[in-house]
């Protein structure tokens, strides 16, 4: 990537892209482009055809994608493949009739089957049955991959593909129904301090900045702390604060800073082709993807622990069996990416500092 090469990045404002962008900026890339959801839904053909065709730009890293935690995957199930597939398809289709001399493809580890030999090599993908809960999602991920794949193959373009593990950061999504674990337990251990403090002001500009939907910070206390209930934030009668964690607290999950991500992006779309993927002599080109992570994983029940003591938090967690725990391992090998001469710099306990900084910063 030349630095006044036109890069297009899709999902500039995410928790993903928000960190690209920074990362480009950072290394002298001084031609970026950028639509936010409203002005270019990525989900509708025409008007990204549209939008490639007008702007044509040399390089595309795609971070658009439709993203949310365990529930909200379960849940929304159609919405996760519908918006996934066709954003996908139609960012890698105008990206080839324009011409893009490379594109990154961001899928996720959610991709491996859910009893996989840990750490899970780019091997192991398509061998053995997905994990329920996120399959859709997965299923559109690994297409993602395939249609990279099938799309160099034929046409000769050169689109990369990366599976990151769990990640947190800046601009992450703190909705306490349809993010991930991590920025969850960090806002639900912050209202739990808060309610032990009986620190009404700082958990009413939490909802004025994040709102919890049927609550309003003019509400009475007692509707406040129902909603708080709600989300598993409770008092007892001895002032006791519990905040409620989905699931048995046994799952291991891997987390890598977003900002470790976005230099891994960059540091991958400078120095890996679609060519440097497979060895010559293949007959059968497949897995071509890489990935990216720490290879170090704790268990949900640790997390919060290590949450609960960085934020302050006095309380005790209840560990909520009708939530569903998911896949129970999924550490990533960073093998070949660190053989490539890439590691992430943030350790996680680092990390928790830093996001919770953060996102007192944004609600205090
Ligand atoms: N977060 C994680 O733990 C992981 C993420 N990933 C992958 O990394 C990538 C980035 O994820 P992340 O940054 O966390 O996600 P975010 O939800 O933070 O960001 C996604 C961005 O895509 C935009 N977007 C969503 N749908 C559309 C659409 N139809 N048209 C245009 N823009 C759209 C969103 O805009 P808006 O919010 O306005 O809708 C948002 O800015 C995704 O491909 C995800 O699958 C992989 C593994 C882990
Ligand atoms: C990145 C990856 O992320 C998703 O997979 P996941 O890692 O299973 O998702 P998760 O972060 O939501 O949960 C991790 C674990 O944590 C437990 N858990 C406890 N308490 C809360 C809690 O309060 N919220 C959430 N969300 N989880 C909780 C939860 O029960 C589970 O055991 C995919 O959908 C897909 O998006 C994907 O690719």
């Amino acid at each position: 990537m030349e630095k006044n090469s036109k890069i297009y990045v899709a999902g500039h404002r995410g928790l993903v892209g928000s960190a690209l962008v920074l990362k480009l900026k950072e290394s002298g890339y001084t031609n970026l482009i950028f639509r936010t959801h409203a002005e270019l839904d990525l989900t509708n053909t025409e008007a990204v055809a549209g939008f490639f065709a007008k702007e044509k730009p040399d390089y595309v890293f795609l971070a658009a994608a439709k993203v949310g935690g365990i529930v909200a995957n379960n849940t929304y199930r159609a919405d996760f493949i519908y918006a996934n597939l066709m954003i996908q398809n139609n960012v890698v289709h105008q990206s080839y009739l324009n011409k893009v001399k490379k594109l990154m493809f961001l899928g996720s580890t959610c991709i491996y089957p859910k009893s996989c030999p840990q750490p899970m090599d780019e091997s192991y993908l398509l061998t053995d049955v997905l994990e329920y809960t996120n399959e859709p999602y997965a299923i559109a991920k690994i297409a993602g991959i395939k249609l990279c794949e099938s799309y160099n193959l034929q046409y000769g373009t050169n689109y990369i593909s990366v599976m990151p593990t769990n990640l947190y950061g800046p601009n992450d999504n703190f909705d306490l129904e349809k993010s991930h674990v991590l920025p969850a337990l960090i806002r639900k251990i912050h209202l739990g301090k808060a309610l032990e403090q009986n620190d009404w002001a700082t958990i009413d500009k939490d909802l004025a900045n994040l709102p919890i939907e049927g609550v309003s910070s003019n509400d009475s206390i007692v509707d406040k702390t129902a909603i708080l209930n709600k989300y598993g934030i409770s008092k007892n009668d001895s002032g006791e604060v519990t905040v409620e964690i989905w699931g048995s607290g046994k799952p291991m999950r891997e987390f890598l800073w977003s900002e470790d991500m976005a230099d891994a992006c960059v540091f991958l779309m400078e120095n890996r082709d679609f060519v440097d993927t497979y060895s010559s002599d293949s007959k059968e080109i497949r897995n071509t993807h890489i990935n990216i992570g720490t290879g170090k994983d704790i268990s949900i029940h640790d997390l919060a622990n290590t949450i609960k003591e960085k934020i302050g938090f006095n309380g005790s967690f209840y560990f909520n069996a009708n939530k569903p725990d998911g896949t129970l391992k999924k550490l990533t090998s960073v093998k070949k990416l660190n053989a490539l001469g890439w590691k992430h710099k943030i350790e996680l306990e680092e990390g928790i500092l830093n996001i919770y900084n953060w996102y007192l910063s944004k609600n205090s």
